[in-house]
């Protein structure tokens, strides 16, 4: 028998920030989600894969509030918000992006960033831009300092005053982060955010995505589809497939599941996805 006996309560883990109990969502006859359950810790970093068409965008409209599940739960620092409207859950600290830029593509950087903020303050963007030109002083000083930190972190001064519409494609996915960060959540839902980047654009952003983690103390759950990236940052990695969880866990784990590698390949050649995983994998740490 040891000497001293562990404490339950520092051996406990974390209460997880955001849980995902049995969800179920069909449109019509189709099944996009059954009961899918998992757990978002702390400061993590999780990722949900799963081939095209598994219930990705499905989970994410869930779990944001844009869609109601047939059955199940969100929980939200223990928090039942299943029924909670949108702009609600990202008023408690639960931000998104869009896999389609969301952006307001006429308006300035620093415009879309404003509205991030007053889009989190106000019930909708027409408040929000009405909000805009009165607001408030103290108000005002407090959230230039959080813009002017989001617009340092980012790296995107040079920019701040340029239309959206004009910018790379890379660049206004950094924007949309900024806008989300600037809700200053402490959840932020990124979906698919190296989509159509390419790998200078995709290594910055996931720096950006570490940064955020590490520095801000952001818990971070994105949906991805490039695998070297997700293998690479994440802690935690939820694979769907037809709607269902069919596989979590570490990153090394969930890339040598059987069941996963059959997901993605149906009845391919597993020895070459196998490779493209680990290369991808490599090749991220490498960066
Ligand atoms: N608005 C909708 N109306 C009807 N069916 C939908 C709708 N949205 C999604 N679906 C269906 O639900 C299932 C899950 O789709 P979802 O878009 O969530 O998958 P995904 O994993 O995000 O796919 P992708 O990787 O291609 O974005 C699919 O069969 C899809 O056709």
């Amino acid at each position: 028998m040891p000497d001293i006996l562990p404490n339950p309560a520092a051996a406990a883990p974390p209460s997880p920030v955001l849980q995902v109990e049995s969800l179920t969502l069909a449109f019509g006859g189709v099944r996009a989600l059954s009961g899918v359950g998992f757990e978002v810790a702390p400061g993590s970093i999780t990722a949900v894969i799963g081939p095209n068409g598994a219930g990705k965008t499905s989970l994410f409209n869930t779990i944001s509030g844009f869609y109601r599940p047939g059955a199940g739960r969100v929980l939200f620092e223990g928090r039942d918000i299943t029924t909670l409207p949108a702009p609600q859950r990202a008023r408690l600290g639960l931000a998104r992006s869009f896999q389609n830029i969301a952006l307001f593509r006429g308006m300035t950087v620093l415009d879309n960033i404003k509205l991030g903020r007053h889009a989190h303050l106000r019930s909708n963007v027409f408040d929000a831009l009405l909000y805009l030109g009165r607001a408030r002083r103290e108000e005002a000083e407090l959230r230039r300092e959080v813009e002017e930190r989001i617009i340092d972190f980012l790296e995107i001064d040079h920019i701040r005053h340029a239309p959206v519409s004009a910018l790379p494609y890379g660049l206004q996915k950094r924007v949309e982060m900024a806008r989300a960060l600037a809700m200053q959540p402490r959840v932020l839902m990124l979906d698919e955010p190296v989509a159509g980047m390419n790998r200078e654009e995709t290594e910055d952003m996931a720096r950006f995505i570490l940064d955020v983690r590490d520095e801000w103390g952001v818990t971070v759950l994105m949906v991805e589809h490039d695998m070297g990236m997700v293998m690479d940052l994440s802690d935690h990695v939820v694979v769907l497939n037809f709607g269902q969880v069919i596989a979590q866990g570490a990153p090394a784990a969930v890339q040598a599941d059987p069941e996963v590698i059959r997901a993605y390949l149906g009845a391919g050649d597993v020895a070459a996805l196998r490779d493209r995983l680990r290369g991808a994998a490599t090749t991220a740490a490498q960066a």
